[in-house]
């Protein structure tokens, strides 16, 4: 939108080839104050877009690493919004809710008190943006996203990321097995959606009246995505754990909401998303079967050149 020589990408890992190419690109460690300092001043930074952290299952995994990179890292951030005078926009995530949030249609100001290191996280990061906002003017903007689908990136390690998975092992495999129960319901956006929604809260001219938003697109169960997918794969299977010995994810979706109440978005910044989940299933399918498809025409096509 403002052209990629105006953004500045970073990361601790090694993007791949075209995204690099595109535009400026940097190493940045969230945990380095001084470094990420240095990038604020040299390339002259005015917004700062935060999306490093771990997710839900990985967090799990590592809630000592979750802490630093979650916590430590969005505090270094906030405090150089604060200092050079950075628009800040950091993504929340239906993770911040718990167990004893109300589970249908959950409005954004509602009990929270999520019981994942996850959600501790970035429940500390929403409450200390707002903090930021009140006593020090910083414009903090942030949105809780719901499980977001792409076909052209890995998921990175999350309780939503069966929605993802689903497909690749439905095109490649014709059967899928889910590590939640059929009936869980969650939340779910398509990406390009997200990305919309993001830029578009992200852009708003204005201050908003809140500093956090729920946003939401269509919430369905494993069964429900199944169903979908069998409409274009007829032979698709599915199975499902044994529900004695359920999957450690299963108490994560369980402590989450099963759909949103997104209206604040849709009238302070006019949210509105375009895919449900007929488009989104479709959208999925062509693109993952694309990708096999070149996938084996690249295997062909270095089979015959070792034969020639
Ligand atoms: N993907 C989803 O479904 C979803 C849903 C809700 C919220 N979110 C939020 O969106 C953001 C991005 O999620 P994602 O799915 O792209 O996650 P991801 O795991 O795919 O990407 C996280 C990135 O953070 C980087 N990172 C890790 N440690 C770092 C460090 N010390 N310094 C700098 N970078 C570091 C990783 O290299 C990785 O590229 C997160 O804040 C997440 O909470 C994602
Ligand atoms: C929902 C979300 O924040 C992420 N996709 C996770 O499952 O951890």
């Amino acid at each position: 939108m403002y052209g990629n020589e105006n953004v500045v990408a970073s990361d601790i890992r090694k993007a791949p080839e075209d995204f690099m190419a595109s535009g400026p690109f940097v190493y940045a460690d969230v945990m380095n104050y001084a470094l990420l300092e240095r990038i604020v001043v040299d390339w002259r930074i005015d917004w700062v877009v935060h999306y490093s952290a771990l997710l839900s299952a990985v967090a799990e995994k590592n809630p000592a690493l979750a802490l630093s990179v979650n916590m430590t890292g969005f505090q270094n951030v906030l405090e150089l919004a604060k200092i050079h005078r950075l628009r800040m926009y950091s993504p929340s995530t239906i993770g911040a809710f718990g167990p004893s949030t109300p589970k249908d249609n959950t409005p954004d100001m509602t009990i929270m008190r999520p019981n994942t290191i996850y959600g501790i996280t970035k429940l500390h990061n929403e409450l200390l943006g707002e903090y930021y906002r009140e006593k020090f003017g910083v414009d903090f903007r942030s949105a809780r996203y719901p499980g977001i689908l792409s076909a052209d990136t890995p998921p990175g390690g999350g309780t939503t990321d069966y929605a993802v998975d689903i497909f690749h092992h439905a095109i490649r495999n014709g059967h899928y097995d889910c590590f939640l129960s059929k009936d869980t319901r969650l939340p779910m956006m398509y990406l390009s959606d997200c990305i919309k929604g993001t830029v578009d809260h992200l852009t708003y001219p204005t201050p908003l009246p809140q500093s956090v938003y729920n946003i939401a697109a269509v919430s369905f169960t494993p069964e429900e995505l199944a169903i979908e997918i069998r409409k274009h794969l007829p032979n698709f299977t599915i199975s499902y754990p044994d529900a004695a010995r359920p999957d450690f994810r299963q108490a994560i979706a369980d402590s989450w909401p099963a759909s949103l109440d997104d209206s604040m978005a849709r009238r302070d910044f006019g949210w509105k998303e375009e895919f449900d989940l007929q488009k989104m299933v479709k959208l999925m399918l062509d693109k993952i079967q694309a990708q096999v498809d070149a996938e084996k025409k690249s295997v062909g096509s270095t089979t015959a050149e070792m034969a020639a």
